[in-house]
């Protein structure tokens, strides 16, 4: 699926948190969106999966505007990995991963088998099988995001957002979503604050610093010492491995 942010603008009350930024995610392009805290990240991803509806611009997924689309049929196409996930409600392991399969039924069309079968398996995935029956609140927060990730594959889209995904991980558990994520094949467009896992997994990177565009391009091609000194103010030395992949040293 092809996803594109044209212009985008958003403020709260007096303060513009996004001034016209506009990204391109190409079909099964993993696009990775870095900046230091408060740069707007989470914000553009709020207006792309809908919790939050823009001053000025528009969202196009595959050629159609997210407006004229309703939330059923871009929940069938787009799935989400948010940052805080909260339930009001007790919901168990698996009842939480059975929900990514609500947009693909109609209203009060209970699971069937196959839901089932689809949400185990997606379970299975990231490891969490064991947890099933469990209170989703009883969850550790890694366990949480690990499970939300269950409920975005079990919702069977061909793009992905995710923001700042890894937060709660261990290294062990950033590389496994990672890896998931990766091999999907799908678009993914991902907030990330690791730059490694930045550089080591996205195909395209767009870099925000107080709600504006600074840079984009591969990491590669943008990761330079000079650059991330600009945005992050920070030293760093670009180093590359025997695969002549890039990897960032802070000094
Ligand atoms: N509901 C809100 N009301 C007022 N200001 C807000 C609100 N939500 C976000 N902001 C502000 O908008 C700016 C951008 O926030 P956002 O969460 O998009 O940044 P971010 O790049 O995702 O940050 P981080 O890396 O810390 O997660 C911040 O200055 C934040 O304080």
């Amino acid at each position: 699926m092809e996803l594109k942010a044209e212009h985008i603008k958003v403020s709260y009350g007096a303060s513009e948190v996004l001034n016209r930024v506009s990204i391109h995610c190409r079909q099964n392009q993993f696009v990775g969106i870095i900046g230091p805290n408060g740069s707007g990240k989470s914000t553009l991803l709020k207006c792309i999966y809908r919790v939050l509806k823009p001053k000025e611009g528009c969202i196009w997924l595959d050629g159609e505007r997210l407006q004229d689309i309703s939330v059923r049929a871009s929940a069938k196409k787009m799935a989400v990995v948010a940052q805080h996930n909260y339930y009001n409600f007790e919901f168990t392991v698996l009842e939480v991963v059975l929900m990514g399969r609500s947009p693909h039924k109609k209203i009060f069309e209970r699971d069937n088998a196959k839901d089932y079968e689809i949400a185990h398996e997606a379970l299975k995935r990231v490891g969490m099988e064991r947890f099933i029956n469990r209170s989703f609140s009883t969850l550790s927060g890694g366990e949480q995001q690990r499970v939300i990730l269950a409920r975005a594959l079990a919702q069977d889209t061909s793009c992905l957002i995710l923001d700042e995904p890894t937060n709660h991980l261990d290294i062990t558990h950033q590389l496994q979503l990672m890896e998931i994520v990766k091999n999907l094949g799908i678009t993914i467009l991902a907030a990330i604050h690791d730059l490694n896992i930045a550089v080591a997994y996205c195909n395209y990177l767009y870099v925000l610093k107080n709600g504006e565009i600074v840079g984009q391009g591969s990491p590669e091609e943008i990761l330079t010492p000079k650059f991330l000194r600009e945005v992050y103010e920070v030293e760093t030395e670009i180093v590359k491995d025997k695969n002549g992949k890039i990897h960032i040293l802070f000094l």
